[in-house]
């Protein structure tokens, strides 16, 4: 069974992606990782995301680098939506994630662009979304948890600007399925969005099954 969630910065994807593959007893992919690992490595480099020679030349990075601490900074999360627009470093990073939906027995990806690029056909697809102001406090207690100083103001700021970026971009921009089920996580705890996300995609297993 193949999983699709997407949905916006902080929304709550991961969250709920995780916890469904704990549920099913799937692996779990959080694509999001891959493009913060470009962004990160080309500001590492000393190169400019802006640039797409620079954004290529960091593609080719190993997988210790997705466990780096650096990922969950906002200045990776900038350079990730930078880089992400490119055609070239989604094609370079594509393989990647339609060889992890299509292992046997399946997988649950989270990411922008899964319902409709990754994994068009997956067996159920979720679009996690929640406000601006929502999204921007359950960041910014985040990343001060993790000892970052950063700003609430700030947060908000550079939510809203990747928003726009990921989805007025033509390569794979952020937008719902037309068949995925929206989850809008504003007014819901961790727990009650797990529960909603669960009923939703068991509910869309059934109706395929009687179909
Ligand atoms: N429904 C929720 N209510 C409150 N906090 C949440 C909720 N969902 C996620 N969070 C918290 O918000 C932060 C961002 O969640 P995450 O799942 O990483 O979002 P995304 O993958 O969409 O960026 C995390 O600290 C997470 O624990
Ligand atoms: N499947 C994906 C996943 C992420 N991305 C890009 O990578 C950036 C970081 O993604 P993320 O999922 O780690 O970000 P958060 O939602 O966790 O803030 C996004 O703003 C997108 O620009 C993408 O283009 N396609």
């Amino acid at each position: 069974m193949i999983i699709a969630v997407d949905g916006p910065a902080a929304s709550g994807k991961g969250t709920i992606a995780k916890a469904l593959a704990r549920h099913f007893g799937l692996p779990h992919l959080d694509t999001g990782l891959l493009y913060r690992a470009v962004g990160l490595g080309v500001l590492r480099a000393g190169g400019d995301p802006a640039s797409p020679d620079d954004a290529l030349a960091a593609c080719h990075f190993t997988d210790d680098m997705l466990d780096d601490t650096g990922l969950k900074s906002e200045a990776a999360a900038k350079a990730a939506s930078q880089v992400s627009a490119y055609p070239e470093v989604r094609a370079a990073l594509l393989q990647r994630q339609k060889d992890f939906a299509g292992q046997p027995g399946g997988a649950v990806l989270d990411g922008r662009d899964i319902g409709t690029v990754i994994a068009p056909h997956a067996d159920a697809k979720l679009f996690v979304t929640a406000s601006a102001e929502v999204r921007a406090e359950r960041r910014h207690r985040e990343l001060t948890g993790l000892g970052l100083t950063v700003h609430l103001e700030a947060v908000l700021h550079d939510i809203r600007a990747r928003d726009e970026r990921d989805s007025a971009r033509s390569a794979a921009p952020l937008r719902k399925a037309e068949d995925a089920a929206l989850l809008d996580t504003s007014d819901l705890g961790i727990d009650a969005a797990v529960q909603r996300a669960l009923a939703l995609v068991e509910a869309r297993i059934r109706t395929a099954a009687n179909d």
